[in-house]
């Protein structure tokens, strides 16, 4: 039974699915770096919010993970490449809080616009300050959106409903879509002179760290009220804290920040400044959809395989899953077999798929190529890190489908480049469920690739079969299955046998002695 770990807080909902859907379930919170490394070896999903960072370091412990679901959306407390490398799927649950979080967002503009933190303290301090607190209206005020996302969008339309006038700057926003959200695309240049507020939902990436710089902040119109409900990062914090002292900004409301938790904090107690502490997502509703999703999801890939929402693999829909099952297995045993067969360095690798494997995902199963390709050389390939290894590797993969009918209802079929040129095999699947091998090197043979076998090409001889038989038996080698394959009589002959033990180099030694024999080799799947 899979075991996963629950290390945030999270809503009961989330224990409850994977229960329900035969998954072990502990819920650890509150632990350090260290305690959470002395306990992930044990699990196979880890479900987090925001408090666990999953490191290089935690993740080098974790020998036994999958998957880690974050019940949220920023994942930049993992480390995805590090995941990656290591073949852990990472998901988040893109839209559970996303109203939420835009609510949050509408709210502090308003706490901006009217003071209202700082006239709730002086008002219960008795002070009934009413001259104090003049504030503004939102009515026909220009926002400034800067991420025009599920989030940003959201924003927008909450605006829009105030009667605000929404501008936007996000790379990523076509004119088609700003048209049906109601706002003005526009550079970031432009939105800084115009915004009267600006709020930002973008991810913290390279291309935004600091999107709100000192120097973006001077171009800004003067009394703009700045909020950020998304990462903190985005905004240059002592740039903020001059622009709120020197007046040029007229408001600051910061539910993220550089450092969390943030208990000390040089904004802290500067005026016309709020701050929440990282509570965007925090509602009944939002906690619980992305308590329900993460669950699911996780529940999904440990138990059908199914991959949802996953940042560093394509997704697998439950459905899908159970039919790209035989074609995965079909696909490492090919490339497994190539990887096993092929000399020298691998420059190249094309996997086409005909019938009815070209109406499937085909990523996956290029995936698993790979990994069986690779896993020749490492134990710790997997689906996962397969892609990423084989980019870092340099090798060139391309993926063909074809539209023809061929010889097989269905096929798929490995072409590696070597330096002695192409080598090609190709295999169908067998009452749509078994993988069977049907071509090796251009020559058919008909083959399951399972357990011990030995490959081995002779020259096509009357007697030969009788003196492998010997040779084999001879060491106590018992022959499971035998295929044979040849080019022409007379030529060039394969051989493929399923044998009950491990063929030694001794005995592998006695094969290649036998004559006619080119080639032998031992293989395992
Ligand atoms: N405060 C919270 O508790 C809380 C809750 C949920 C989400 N968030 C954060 O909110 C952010 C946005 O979430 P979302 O769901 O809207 O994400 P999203 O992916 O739907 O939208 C992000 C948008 O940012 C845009 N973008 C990317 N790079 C940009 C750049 N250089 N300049 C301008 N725009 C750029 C993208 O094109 C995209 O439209 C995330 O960082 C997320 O972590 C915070
Ligand atoms: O889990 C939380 O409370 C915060 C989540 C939020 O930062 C997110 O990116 O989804």
């Amino acid at each position: 039974m899979p075991k996963v770990l629950i290390s945030d807080k999270m809503d009961p909902k989330a224990a409850q699915i994977f229960r329900e859907r035969g998954v072990e379930v502990d819920e650890i919170t509150g632990k350090t770096p260290d305690e959470l490394k002395a306990i992930i070896g044990q699990y196979d999903g880890l479900a987090i919010r925001s408090s666990t960072k999953v490191t290089k370091d935690i993740l080098e412990h974790a020998t036994n993970l999958k998957v880690i679901g974050r019940a949220g959306i920023g994942v930049d407390n993992v480390d995805i490449p590090a995941a990656s490398a290591k073949g852990v799927v990472v998901m988040n649950t893109p839209f559970g809080n996303s109203i939420t979080t835009a609510e949050h967002a509408i709210a502090l503009m308003f706490a901006l616009a009217r003071q209202l933190p700082e006239a709730d303290v002086s008002t219960q301090a008795g002070k009934w300050e009413k001259n104090r607190f003049m504030g503004v209206e939102l009515t026909g005020k220009t926002l400034g959106l800067i991420g025009a996302g599920n989030i940003g969008s959201i924003v927008a339309d909450r605006a829009i409903g105030l009667r605000m006038r929404v501008i936007a700057y996000d790379p990523f926003l076509t004119p088609e879509r700003a048209l049906e959200m109601g706002v003005e695309k526009m550079t970031l240049d432009d939105l800084l002179l115009r915004a009267d507020f600006i709020t930002l939902h973008t991810p913290l990436t390279d291309q935004t760290r600091n999107i709100l710089s000192r120097e973006n902040l001077a171009k800004t119109k003067k009394g703009v009220r700045i909020i950020n409900c998304a990462r903190g990062g985005l905004i240059d914090e002592a740039a903020l804290k001059d622009g709120l002292d020197s007046g040029h900004i007229g408001g600051a409301a910061l539910d993220v920040f550089v450092q969390e938790p943030a208990k000390e904090h040089p904004l802290f107690g500067t005026p016309n400044f709020v701050a929440t502490p990282h509570l965007g997502a925090s509602t009944t509703e939002a906690q619980v959809n992305v308590a329900i999703q993460v669950a699911e999801q996780l529940a999904d890939y440990l138990v059908t395989g199914g991959v949802t929402n996953a940042l560093n693999v394509p997704s697998l829909s439950a459905e899908e899953a159970p039919r790209l099952k035989p074609y995965m297995a079909l696909a490492e045993k090919l490339g497994g077999l190539v990887g096993q067969l092929a000399h020298g360095e691998l420059t190249s690798i094309a996997i086409e798929v005909e019938g009815a494997a070209a109406e499937l995902n085909q990523k996956p199963i290029t995936s698993a190529v790979l990994a069986g390709l690779m896993r020749v050389h490492s134990d710790t390939v997997n689906m996962v890190n397969a892609p990423f290894l084989a980019k870092e590797r340099g090798l060139d993969v391309r993926e063909v489908r074809h539209d023809r009918e061929g010889d097989y209802h269905t096929l798929v079929r490995v072409t590696v480049g070597t330096q002695a040129g192409d080598r090609s095999v190709a295999g169908t699947l067998f009452g749509n469920a078994a993988p069977r091998l049907v071509e090796l090197f251009g020559i058919k043979v008909e083959a399951d690739l399972a357990g011990h076998m030995l490959y081995i090409v002779n020259e096509d001889a009357p007697g030969f079969i009788g003196r492998l038989g010997t040779t084999l038996g001879e060491a106590g080698v018992n022959i499971g299955t035998f295929h044979l394959g040849r080019r022409s009589a007379g030529g060039e002959a394969i051989l493929l046998l399923s044998v009950d033990e491990a063929v030694d180099d001794a005995l592998l030694g006695k094969v290649r002695a036998l004559p006619g024999v080119k080639t032998a080799m031992a293989l395992g799947f």
